[in-house]
């Protein structure tokens, strides 16, 4: 299709900015105004929508582009709608202003991770629709709640529910993140959370007294031989053996030890209880059997008065055993097709990745599902979570452009050696 002239442009990124303004970061996102809105684009575009609340107040908004051979299985391209919560005067631009800066930076929390997604998404359907261009296979849009906060009530739902068994889907695409450089980052896997809190125990004793087995000491040399563990894996990837999502991170998420008194803390006591908290990832091909070794005898040991507990422990297998990847090679068609369809748009791909932190594409992959972790943002600082998060408008427009591309070859993809009969061809 041809590229849109100013007026569309200036309308495409007035919708972009009218998603940016809903206020959707957890803990109390609104999920009233978001649906609202996504329903709204969904009608503009004539696409088949329904709003499925598995837990109360935790909608999934679902629509549907219906492709012209039912017997085909579909795509899910899925969005999350919540964002992160903002420290609003760390900003240059209001976090949900979505202010356009002289350079065309759009500042909005969500403007990356992942707002831009979903709008691409339509957008790109908007245009395909406008074109005459009629999907083979159908086409969903999932607008999923809480992927910020473990994603359990919103896409692990619909991945497990029989409303997604309905739906046949083949193939999925889900988040990325931005790239500096020239190149897109394409993601087959993703490290699996282990969220671990320890606890120790000890004598209570004087401040002044040097004894062994004191609450404070046996936590302090789980904490030493963490740190160390820490070093080893991080090393690997500052010797540049190892990218960033290949190898284990640790990183202490608090302390909680000490007996507080009203002026502070109690200096000459050493307390009975400590504890301490980890955001553990794992890659998918990791030996998770010789971490939790390592947990059980060396960072929460019984022998020194420890226990342990995990407040989230992702699985690193699927549910046939196998590790939680997408294949990257010939027996994945859908990879050779989304590599091919983003050349066609002029897009340059980087080395196939591990995405570092946590995504709902996971819940997917459970099921055995190739899904792939893509968000069109190159020539982009990394900026999800982050202050003053931004993309530039220029980038997203290209990104559009992108996924019209992979709409187009997903949606037409017919396996060899099915003697598929589209029903237009009839
Ligand atoms: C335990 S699931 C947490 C999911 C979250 N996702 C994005 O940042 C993350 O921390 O990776
Ligand atoms: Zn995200
Ligand atoms: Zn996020």
């Amino acid at each position: 299709t041809t590229a849109p002239n100013q007026d569309e442009q200036s309308n495409i990124i007035s919708r972009f900015q009218e998603y940016l303004q809903i206020n959707t970061a957890q803990p109390s996102p609104d999920y009233q105004k978001s649906t609202h809105f996504i329903l709204s684009q969904a009608n503009s575009i004539s696409l088949e929508s329904q709003v499925i609340e598995f837990v109360k107040g935790k909608p999934v908004v679902l629509l549907k582009w219906p492709g012209s051979d039912p017997s085909l299985p579909s795509v899910l391209l899925n969005s999350h709608t919540d964002v992160v919560p903002s420290e609003y005067s760390k900003w240059v631009h209001p976090p949900l202003g979505a202010h356009i800066d002289g350079e065309g930076n759009i500042f909005a929390r969500g403007s990356q991770d992942m707002k831009c997604v979903g709008m691409q998404y339509l957008e790109a359907i908007r245009r395909l629709k406008s074109s005459g261009f009629q999907p083979k296979r159908s086409l969903y849009l999932s607008f999923v709640p809480d992927e910020e906060i473990g994603g359990h009530d919103g896409a692990e739902k619909l991945a497990y529910s029989d409303v997604f068994k309905d739906m046949n889907v083949d193939v999925v695409l889900d988040e990325g993140l931005a790239s500096p450089g020239e190149n897109y980052r394409l993601f087959y896997g993703e490290r699996t959370p282990w969220w671990l809190v320890i606890k120790a125990t000890g004598a209570p004793g004087h401040g002044a007294k040097l004894y062994d087995n004191s609450a404070m000491e046996n936590l302090f040399k789980s904490i030493e031989s963490i740190r160390r563990f820490r070093a080893s894996q991080f090393d690997l990837v500052k010797a540049g053996l190892k990218a960033e999502g290949e190898v284990i991170s640790v990183n202490m998420a608090f302390l909680k030890a000490g007996t507080p008194s009203p002026t502070g803390f109690v200096m000459n006591l050493q307390p009975s209880e400590t504890e301490a908290g980890f955001d553990i990832r794992i890659p998918p091909t990791a030996n998770a059997e010789s971490l939790e070794k390592r947990i059980v005898e060396e960072w929460a040991p019984a022998a020194r008065n420890m226990t342990f507990e995990f407040k989230q422990r992702g699985t690193l297998h699927d549910n046939l055993g196998r590790p939680l990847q997408t294949a990257i090679d010939k027996s994945n068609p859908w990879w050779t097709l989304l590599e091919e369809a983003i050349k066609k748009a002029n897009g340059k791909i980087g080395k196939p990745e591990i995405f570092p932190a946590s995504t709902d594409a996971r819940y997917f992959r459970q099921l055995g599902l190739p899904a792939i972790g893509f968000s069109p943002m190159a020539n982009t600082p990394i900026l999800l979570h982050d202050h003053n998060e931004f993309l530039n408008q220029a980038e997203y427009l290209r990104g559009i452009d992108v996924y019209e591309s992979i709409i187009k070859a997903y949606t037409s993809y017919i396996p060899p050696g099915r003697d598929a009969v589209s029903r237009d061809e009839l």
